[in-house]
This record gives C-alpha cells, structure tokens and sequence, in this order.
C-alpha cells in the first residue's frame, strides 16, 4: 500500500480532478460515505456523537459524515470551529445540503460553550484540520484539541488527526490523540512516525476512488500479502546448495551469542549451508547450538578464495583493532553480497568510504542509535525524518538500509523504500537484532531480488514475535530472541 506525503496527496487529488473529470464535491461524499460506514461498525446507534469541522475540506468531509449518519438514525451534532463565511468551496456545497436538514448545528465560542455542548457525548469525530495543517495549532483548535484530548471519550479522526503534520521534519506540539484514524485512500508518513503514531491510533486506509498519477514515487508498506507473492518457493528437486551458502562472521571471546542466534535464524528461514567463522575458543560452545553449521577460526578464513553466496559480518565481533581490520578485510575482498550489523557500524563510521568502493551489493542493518552515529546526529533529529535520511544515505553510499525499528524501514540505492509495521515491544531485547541478521542472510542467500529479500525478511521477524504472542506462548515481557526460532517455523506454516 502507499504511503504519501502531502504534496503527493494533492497531487493525486487534483489527478483525478483534472485527468479524470472527477468532481471534488464527489470524493468528498465518497470520503464522508467511507468514514460514515466506518463508524457504523465502531459506534452503537444509540450513541450522541459530536463532528468538530473546520475550515478546510477535512471540514467538509465532516459535513458528509454528518449528514449520512443523521440519515442512518444516528444523533449526530456538529461543532463549527470557524464561521460561516469561512466555509466555502466543496465544503461549502455539502454544508449548504447539511443545513437542509435537522442536524443541530453549534458554532465555537468558549471553552465553557464547549464543555456543555459535551455533556453525554459518547464518540467525537474530528474534521477540524487535514493534511492542510501548518505549523502549531491556532486559536480555536489549540483549546478545542487540548479539551477534548481530557476526555476519555472515543475519538474518531478524519485523515489525520488534527494538528498533525502528514510529513516528517515538521514539529509540533499539539495533536489530537484519535482512537482510530481513518486515513482517505493512504496513510500519510507521519502515521509512521515513532513522534506522531500514537497520534493516529489504529490507522485505517479508505478508498474513495482516487487515481494516481502513472508513476507513482511514493513510499509502501510491505505486508502479509507481498509476502505470499513474493516468498521463495521450495521446490521437490532442490538441493542444499540451491539455497545459497553463507558465512557468518562475529562473536568475541566476551560474546558468543550473538553470532549463535544469527546463523541459527538463517538456517530455520531456509539456508542452504551456514558456515560460521569466529574465535577458536567460541566454537565447541557453539556448536551445540547450531550443529547444522561448520566452522572456521577468524584467522583462518581467505575472503578472496571462499565461495559464498552471501556475507554477513558484525555481531558480537567487537571494537579491538583486530576486529576492525577483520570488518575492513571483509568489505573489501568479498564478492558477493554483505551484509554489515552491530560492529561492523561501529566500525563503519570512520571509514564510510569503503562502501563506495564495492562493487556486489552491501546490506546495512542499523537501529535509529547506529544510523544517528553513521549520520553524525542525534538520534532525535534522525526520528524526525527517518525516511529522508535513509533515502540520502542509500543513494549517497550505495548500500540497501535497513532501518530497524517499531518501523522498519527499508531502502535501496535507487530511493524505493517500504514500511514493516508488525512486531511488537518484546522484541524490544538484546539479541533480537542478530535474529534478524541471520533471517535476512538466509533470504539473502536465496536469489530473490534484494529489496524484496530484505523487506521478506523484516516481515518474517515482526511476524514470529507477533505470532509468539497472540498465540499465548511468550508475553512482550518473557519473549526472548531465541525464541524467535519457534516463531520463525511457526510464522512459515502458514505460509504453506
Ligand atoms: N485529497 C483528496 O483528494 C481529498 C481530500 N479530502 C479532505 O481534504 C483534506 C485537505 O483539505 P484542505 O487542503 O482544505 O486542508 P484542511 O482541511 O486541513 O484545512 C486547511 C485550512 O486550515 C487552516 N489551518 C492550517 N493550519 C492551521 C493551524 N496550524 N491552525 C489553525 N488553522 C490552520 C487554514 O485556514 C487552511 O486553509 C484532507 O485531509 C481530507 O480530509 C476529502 O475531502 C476527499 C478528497
Ligand atoms: N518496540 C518494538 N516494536 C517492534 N519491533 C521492535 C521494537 N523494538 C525493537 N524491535 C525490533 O527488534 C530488532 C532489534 O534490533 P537491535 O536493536 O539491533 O537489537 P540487538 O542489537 O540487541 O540484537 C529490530 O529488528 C527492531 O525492528
Ligand atoms: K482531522
């Protein structure tokens, strides 16, 4: 599904105005029709609900809502935050049809006006401001925001909630906290936002019929059914090398685990053949976690000689000058795909250079802190805008990033990026990372286009620790990486 930023939501809005012939006015009724339906399956009919509208189109869809539940046996009410003649446009048309009818119709005045009108208000609508907000909230919708977000009331919000920039970079202080959002047509960037998604609730896309332009730019969510599509199959004659041979680097005296869990993932998501090089001394501990695997000494391995189809380096290595002349021997003898976590950042961040001078594709999995540190920011500035900055870094540096995170977003050197909105907080623990190596490793392995292996394996991780736990196995408190595995088999199964 797309996700768009504003410009891109007026552009498709006036694609289909201007290309199509499709009226305004007619998105607008489809778009309060949606919602209304919407709330149909949320709210009892016996509930008193109010419809805040203000001056924009968000406005008018509210008007549409209004009167469609009104004629649905709904009691509804309107609350105007602005007056009459400032209605105007296709807002205009549908509150002039509106006031045909006896839907009781109150314009703002006070807080106090405000706080009687509320009494036995059981849900609240909120069209007061769309994807047209600039900056902070002004008077009235700073107070009308900040009075009704005290109620505990169900708060349903049109678009976005009000206050709520659709793209990232902007920052403001005072949003409407919705229950649910019902997004027109797609979800807007902030809607994945660490900084703004407990703004929106549950998000809720609507089709109203718009058209995109031919060539659509936008950013998408990668979901279930990407995944069905696009998933290796295992076909009856295969052999183990027809999944690819892959090597895992990492794992230090003082962290052995690290390296256990991300060759154990890449075996349960379907490599071939996992060889894991690490110290000597790590290797009989081990081995009684991943017998399936083989073994070589750090010292021993010959980057430019050994065969494999993908690389994967960083876990657990360390930050001795030994391990860093290990990570940069790696990034620039081996020919194949690389994958480059934890560590092997660390290392990164002095000597970013090496990546321009790759010639096979290069993986970098960081969470917000690592990127930050690669960017040289905080990680605050880069939770602004994760979308912006993944997208420079991927085209300046030529690598596939995987932005780790409650959402994952994920970007190739030609700008494309996709969304993984599953998982949840109990991945929120060490080790959950080296999971996610090993997963990515192991599709990497298997051949498919790269993005779509990345954006396969993203999923398969949220999905295994958001499997463990509707199924009642772990909690978000107990969940641990390793028990990722169970959930990675688990997660496959419904797949075949
Ligand atoms: N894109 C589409 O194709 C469609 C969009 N629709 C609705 O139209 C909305 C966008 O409409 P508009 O462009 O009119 O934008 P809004 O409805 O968000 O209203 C923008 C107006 O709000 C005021 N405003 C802006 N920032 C403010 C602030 N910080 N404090 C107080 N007032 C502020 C300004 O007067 C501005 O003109 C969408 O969010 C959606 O709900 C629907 O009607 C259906 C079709
Ligand atoms: N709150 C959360 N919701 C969903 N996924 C999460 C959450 N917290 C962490 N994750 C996921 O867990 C993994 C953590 O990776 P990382 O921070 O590298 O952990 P570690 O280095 O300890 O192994 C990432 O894939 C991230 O997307
Ligand atoms: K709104």
């Amino acid at each position: 599904m797309h996700i768009v930023t504003a410009k891109e939501m007026y552009e498709v809005d006036s694609h289909t105005v201007q290309s199509a012939g499709i009226d305004g006015k007619i998105l607008m009724e489809n778009a309060g029709r949606a919602v209304a339906t919407n709330i149909e399956k949320r709210v009892a009919n016996t509930c008193r609900i109010l419809i805040f509208t203000g001056s924009g189109n968000n406005g008018g869809d509210g008007f549409v809502i209004a009167r469609t539940l009104h004629l649905r046996g709904y009691h509804v009410e309107v609350v105007s935050l602005v007056d009459e003649e400032k209605i105007n446009g296709d807002a205009k048309f549908h509150y002039d049809i509106l006031k045909k009818l006896s839907v009781p119709f109150h314009f703002y005045k006070s807080e106090n006006q405000l706080r009687g009108i509320l009494v036995h208000t059981e849900a609240i609508v909120d069209c007061m401001l769309g994807i047209g907000v600039k900056g902070h909230l002004k008077s009235p919708y700073k107070e009308v925001v900040g009075q009704l977000n005290k109620l505990s009331i169900y708060k349903v919000a049109v678009d976005i909630p009000t206050g709520i920039p659709a793209d990232e970079g902007v920052e403001v202080k005072d949003g409407l906290y919705a229950n649910v959002t019902f997004s027109i047509q797609y979800p807007k960037i902030t809607a994945f936002l660490e900084r703004y998604a407990s703004y929106y609730g549950e998000w809720v896309p609507l089709d109203i019929g718009l058209i995109p332009p031919i060539k659509p730019s936008f950013v998408q969510t990668w979901g279930r059914n990407n995944v069905q599509a696009t998933l290796p199959k295992r076909k009856r004659f295969a052999h183990k090398g027809t999944f690819g041979k892959g090597l895992v680097i990492g794992g230090s005296d003082e962290m052995p685990g690290s390296v256990m869990m991300t060759a154990r993932a890449a075996l349960r998501s379907g490599a071939g053949l996992i060889t894991i090089g690490t110290t000597r001394q790590n290797i009989p501990a081990i081995a009684s976690y991943v017998p399936e695997a083989t073994y070589k000494t750090v010292d021993e391995m010959d980057f430019l000689s050994d065969q494999y189809t993908s690389v994967a380096v960083g876990m657990g290595l360390g930050r001795t000058e030994k391990a860093f002349s290990l990570i940069e021997q790696v990034i620039r003898q081996v020919k194949s795909l690389l994958l480059l976590d934890a560590d092997a950042l660390y290392y990164l961040k002095q000597n970013l250079s090496l990546l321009k001078e790759r010639e096979y594709p290069t993986v970098l999995t960081p969470h917000a802190g690592e990127m930050a540190r690669l960017l040289g920011i905080t990680t605050e500035r880069l939770l602004l805008k994760p979308f912006t900055y993944s997208k420079a870094f991927a085209k300046e540096y030529n690598v596939h990033l995987v932005l780790k995170g409650p959402f994952t977003i994920i970007t190739n050197p030609q700008g494309e990026q996709f969304v993984i909105t599953n998982g949840n907080v109990g991945l929120a623990k060490g080790g959950s990372g080296d999971v996610l190596a090993g997963i990515l490793l192991s599709f990497m392995m298997q051949g498919a286009c790269l993005i779509t292996s990345l954006c396969n394996g993203c999923w398969i991780h949220g999905a295994s620790a958001d499997h463990l736990i509707e199924n009642g196995r772990y909690s978000k408190y107990d969940l641990l990486a390793t028990d990722l595995m169970e959930g990675i088999g688990s997660v496959f199964h419904t797949f075949s």
